[in-house]
């Protein structure tokens, strides 16, 4: 694409000197690292660093046009606008040829449940045949092949590149991480999403919002964003809302577009009654507009009913029949790190799962509630640098809900391990918890306390493979720690 095309659609701006010499634009970036010749720079003005500053060594890299929000003074054309990231999701959008337009595009949000139920969505139109996308917390990845992600939604020339390498490789349906973050730091802008889903909102990412009505502001964007066109094949824009939640109720106003709501109430459109938790799977009644079927999952908790509720919407939304999407639903064993089982031949049952918001936790353990027989041990602990007001949330919760509560390190990064675990102890002054800083230490005292019968829940990073400790990644693994504990301890057989 050449230069001149990529600034005539920014509709506001100021090109100073004007462009005399058009090019043919090689890379659009807002990283100088990656930076080449024929590259077009976008300077962000970011938390730790001011893109503006680095414009000078883009352009000794070989950026020919920079795309700036405030005076800067270099040797090659500068495209002034009034917010670069704005101009950034509409460069990506334009650069890449507008690639969500050429798929299905399922957008989740919520504060708890996206991974979850990407990934089922994911299995559904997979057992369609259809070729798919996702993004997310855990990975992008474009069929079969997974690409590393810094970001659940990455920045908007990271995202609009995968959608482009997505569309390249014939993928029909993407489904999609939104987070909060995002919304707000405009990294989803110019995505035609078709569907929208709404799983929850509870406390979370307070340290980046303030409150809890702007962080369901954030969410709400996603309903705006979504429109109320057809898409290219005909079909309606749908927006999918938990109405168990207010939030949810209240987000149908934030949309024009049709709404499919689910829930475990009957008057959702898609609801669930008589849900039945077992300690391998979950039995409900799915309702469909009044007409019932009986399904069996294997995943666990009624958290998880909603997860697959939201995933069956999606999924009805674009009209796959009723019964294959079940069947899809019922034969899917979980996700990596979302209230898996740690093989264990010891009597002890071991679950590892990403619960890191005082709901999430509270869910995790009220399943394990419904099924243990006797002990509940629960390994927790609250990251660094994150929501400080969830940690005495989530302490209070673990001594509540389990007998034999731990508390330890989860990524503590730049802030101080020991004054974490003080916040979370604050939550629960006279409990007298065991604290463990070091997490291997914590999972192995928990794993050679539990006897036979007994449950032990590891909380908070779930399919992580690292700790991070000060601005280092320390390869730690969960379930690694736990199958080394139980190796440690007499075999039932
Ligand atoms: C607070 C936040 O969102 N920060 C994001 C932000 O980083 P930043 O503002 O610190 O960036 P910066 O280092 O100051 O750099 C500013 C600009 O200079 C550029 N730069 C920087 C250095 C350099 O050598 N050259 C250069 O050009 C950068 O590319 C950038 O354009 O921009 C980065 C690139 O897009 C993001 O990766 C980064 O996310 C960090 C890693 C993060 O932890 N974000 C969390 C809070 C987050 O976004 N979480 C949500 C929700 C998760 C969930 O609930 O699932 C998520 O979507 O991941
Ligand atoms: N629908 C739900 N309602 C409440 N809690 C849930 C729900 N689904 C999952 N959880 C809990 O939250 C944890 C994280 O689930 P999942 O990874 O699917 O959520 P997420 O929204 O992607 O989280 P993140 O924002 O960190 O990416 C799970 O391990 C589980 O404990
Ligand atoms: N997406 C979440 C993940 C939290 C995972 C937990 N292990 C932690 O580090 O707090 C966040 O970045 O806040
Ligand atoms: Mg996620």
């Amino acid at each position: 694409m050449k230069a001149s095309e990529l600034i005539n659609s920014l509709k506001f701006k100021r090109v100073e000197p004007a462009l005399t010499t058009d090019f043919d634009v090689t890379l659009l970036t807002q990283d100088t690292r990656e930076v080449k010749p024929g590259a077009v720079f976008i300077c962000v003005d970011g938390y730790h660093v001011d893109g503006h500053d680095l414009a000078g060594q883009a352009v000794e890299k070989g950026a020919q046009l920079i795309v700036a929000q405030k005076p800067i003074d270099v040797a090659v054309p500068v495209v002034y606008v009034a917010n670069t990231e704005r101009a950034m999701a509409m460069l990506a959008d334009v650069f890449y040829d507008a690639p969500s337009q050429k798929m299905r595009m399922i957008g989740v949000t919520g504060t708890n449940g996206k991974t979850t139920v990407t990934h089922l969505i994911e299995q559904i139109y997979r057992d369609q045949q259809q070729v798919t996308g996702l993004i997310g917390t855990m990975y992008r990845k474009i069929k079969d092949q997974k690409y590393p992600t810094a970001n659940t939604t990455p920045d908007a020339i990271t995202t609009q590149r995968t959608l482009a390498a997505m569309r390249d490789t014939g993928v029909q349906t993407v489904a999609m991480e939104v987070s909060s973050i995002a919304l707000v730091l405009g990294r989803v802008w110019g995505i035609d999403y078709d569907i929208a889903v709404f799983t929850n909102l509870t406390q979370d990412h307070l340290d980046f919002h303030k409150t809890m009505a702007k962080y369901a502001e954030a969410k709400a964007m996603l309903f705006a964003q979504l429109g109320n066109k057809y898409d290219q094949n005909g079909t309606h824009k749908v927006a999918v809302l938990n109405t168990d939640d207010p939030v949810g109720r209240e987000f149908e106003q934030y949309t024009a577009a049709h709404v499919l709501t689910f829930g475990l109430n009957p008057d959702a459109m898609i609801n669930a009654q008589n849900v039945h938790i077992h300690s391998h799977g979950t039995e409900f009644d799915l309702s469909v507009f009044g007409h019932v079927t009986h399904v069996t999952m294997k995943l666990i908790g009624e958290f998880n009913v909603y997860n697959m509720l939201a995933a069956f919407a999606a999924a009805y939304a674009s009209g796959i029949p009723e019964a294959q999407i079940i069947a899809s639903l019922e034969k899917v064993t979980g996700v990596k790190g979302r209230f898996q089982a740690v093989p264990s031949h010891t009597g002890v049952s071991v679950i590892v799962d990403y619960s890191h918001t005082p709901d999430g936790l509270l869910n995790a353990l009220e399943t394990i509630q419904d099924f243990a027989q006797k002990d509940i041990y629960c390994v927790v602990g609250c990251g660094g640098d994150r929501d400080k007001g969830k940690r005495p949330k989530m302490a209070k919760i673990a001594v509540e809900h389990s007998s034999k509560p731990i508390f330890t390190s989860d990524n503590p990064r730049t802030e101080d391990p020991t004054a974490i675990l003080q916040d979370m102890v604050a939550g629960v002054p006279d409990a007298g918890v065991p604290v463990y800083e070091d997490r291997h230490e914590a999972i192995a005292k928990a794993i050679e306390q539990a006897q036979p019968g007994d449950v032990v829940l590891i909380a908070g990073k779930g399919h992580e493979d690292y700790q991070i400790i000060g601005r280092t990644k320390h390869h730690f693994d969960d379930s690694e720690e736990a199958s080394k504990a139980l190796a440690l301890k007499p075999t039932l057989d």
